[in-house]
């Protein structure tokens, strides 16, 4: 496995094929990413996960939260959100994430992890409410974690940490040929929390 060295370089393609991620680095001084991270854990909408696998319903330990431009409908796991209005802080991320990437983004995913024992499972995000191919922009406060990409057939592996104020930004045909998860870790008991910028169409 590779773990991508840490001479951060925005430019340089995480992925040796089939797709384009970018790694930021961190894009805020560490007093503006905790001011981020405390005020998101303070004022986020959070709520458990609802996910319908084998027709149960099963309730995760990860908080979500999804915010947009208008009440977009969202549908993954079998289950349908509808997202709330920004925040201030979420707009200014939004505007800030937008200006960095040359990409515009209408919506975002948040997800709160409480400590390494939360993670997220291998997965793509290739939903059909999402711009296909469109880029998807991840900032992460609070604890760093690994984060890792699979590829589908030849299943080689690619990782990165994600740093408090950090930013990775996933497009062209990552999804459709890549998977990603958030591993569990023993290495932290402190929360992260994530935001991902996406487009949704309809
Ligand atoms: O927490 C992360 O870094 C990734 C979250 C993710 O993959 C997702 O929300 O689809
Ligand atoms: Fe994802």
């Amino acid at each position: 496995m590779d773990l991508f060295n840490p001479q951060i370089d925005e430019n340089t393609n995480l992925l040796p094929q089939d797709g384009t991620v970018n790694y930021f680095g961190k894009l805020f001084s560490r007093e503006k990413a905790n001011f981020y991270r405390d005020t998101l854990l303070n004022t986020i909408e959070w709520k458990n996960d609802e996910a319908i696998i084998f027709g149960k319903l099963i309730l995760t330990k990860r908080k979500v939260a999804w915010y947009g431009d208008k009440e977009f409908e969202y549908t993954y796991s079998n289950t349908t959100k509808k997202a709330l209005p920004w925040t201030a802080e979420l707009l200014e991320l939004k505007k800030i994430i937008e200006e960095k990437t040359g990409e515009t983004f209408n919506s975002c995913l948040l997800n709160l992890y409480h400590s390494g024992e939360e993670g997220m499972a291998w997965h793509s995000d290739a939903e059909k409410d999402l711009k296909k191919n469109g880029a998807i922009g991840s900032v992460s406060f609070g604890a760093e974690r690994k984060f890792s990409f699979k590829h589908k057939q030849t299943k080689e592996t690619v990782s990165v940490i994600l740093e408090h104020g950090s930013l990775l930004v996933m497009k062209d045909e990552t999804q459709t040929h890549w998977l990603h998860r958030l591993p569990p870790t023993k290495t932290t008991s402190k929360p992260r929390v994530n935001l991902t910028f996406r487009t949704i169409v309809g």
